[in-house]
């Protein structure tokens, strides 16, 4: 049967210090480490192998891949990045601290922006220097792609393509695939993979360096879903 382990990045330096992440590029903190190297240790002592990983462009969850494959001795594994599997571009408010832009817009303001399914946060300027444009490595990216705000719903409809041209063909193989990524692109993913309705999409959070697994029948469907937590 088809395997699919799902792994959110250890704790951020930004994920630390409460503020917007989205596209901005920051490392893993201490304490992120440690957790990317827990999720590697875990998924090795349940036996789990796999074939294929699948990564973003985003150094936070490319250095969890490889502290967790490190971990399972399992380094030399094929890997593929896309910026399909960043995380939500989180828009004007990269950068800003949560706590802070709730005082100033309203807790519920942040909650929707935060949360919701289609709320997208206030959106870059053009000329904005955090405009992903002017990072060269979304040079091959079309101006429709390039997004300058996301709501959850904009996320899976961009990471959706890579799901289906991509991982899924390589779960038809029977490749038992390692996907580690961000905290919404994932939410994403398995809002899709277990059908979750928009309005409960909120209620769902994937904590840091916690390998989620699913267990797909032949046609992908899943059968089941749990935290690898011990
Ligand atoms: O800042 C971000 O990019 C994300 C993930 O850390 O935050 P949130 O969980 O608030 O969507």
């Amino acid at each position: 049967m088809p395997s699919l382990v799902l792994l959110r990045h250890g704790q951020s330096v930004w994920n630390k210090e409460d503020l917007f992440t989205g596209w901005t590029e920051v490392d893993l903190s201490e304490q992120g480490v440690d957790e990317a190297r827990l999720a590697g240790k875990r998924l090795a002592a349940a036996k789990f192998g796999f074939d294929i990983c699948f990564t973003s462009v985003l150094k936070r969850a490319i250095k969890t891949l490889h502290l967790a494959l490190e971990e399972m001795d399992l380094l030399w594994l094929p890997e593929q990045k896309s910026w399909r599997l960043n995380e939500r571009h989180y828009g004007a408010l990269q950068g800003l601290n949560k706590a802070e832009t709730a005082r100033k817009h309203s807790a519920e303001q942040v909650r929707l922006w935060r949360r919701s399914w289609d709320v997208p946060p206030p959106p870059l300027d053009d000329d904005d220097p955090r405009h992903p444009k002017h990072d060269p490595r979304y040079a091959g990216l079309t101006a429709a792609e390039l997004p300058r705000t996301e709501s959850l719903k904009d996320t899976v409809a961009r990471v959706l393509p890579f799901w289906h041209e991509t991982i899924a063909p390589a779960l038809r193989q029977d490749q038992r695939v390692l996907i580690a990524a961000h905290g919404n692109s994932l939410r994403g993913l398995v809002k899709y993979l277990s059908d979750i309705p928009d309005q409960d999409i909120p209620g769902f959070e994937l904590p840091t360096g916690q390998p989620l697994v699913y267990e797909l029948d032949a046609a992908l469907k899943p059968t089941k879903r749990y935290f690898l937590d011990q």
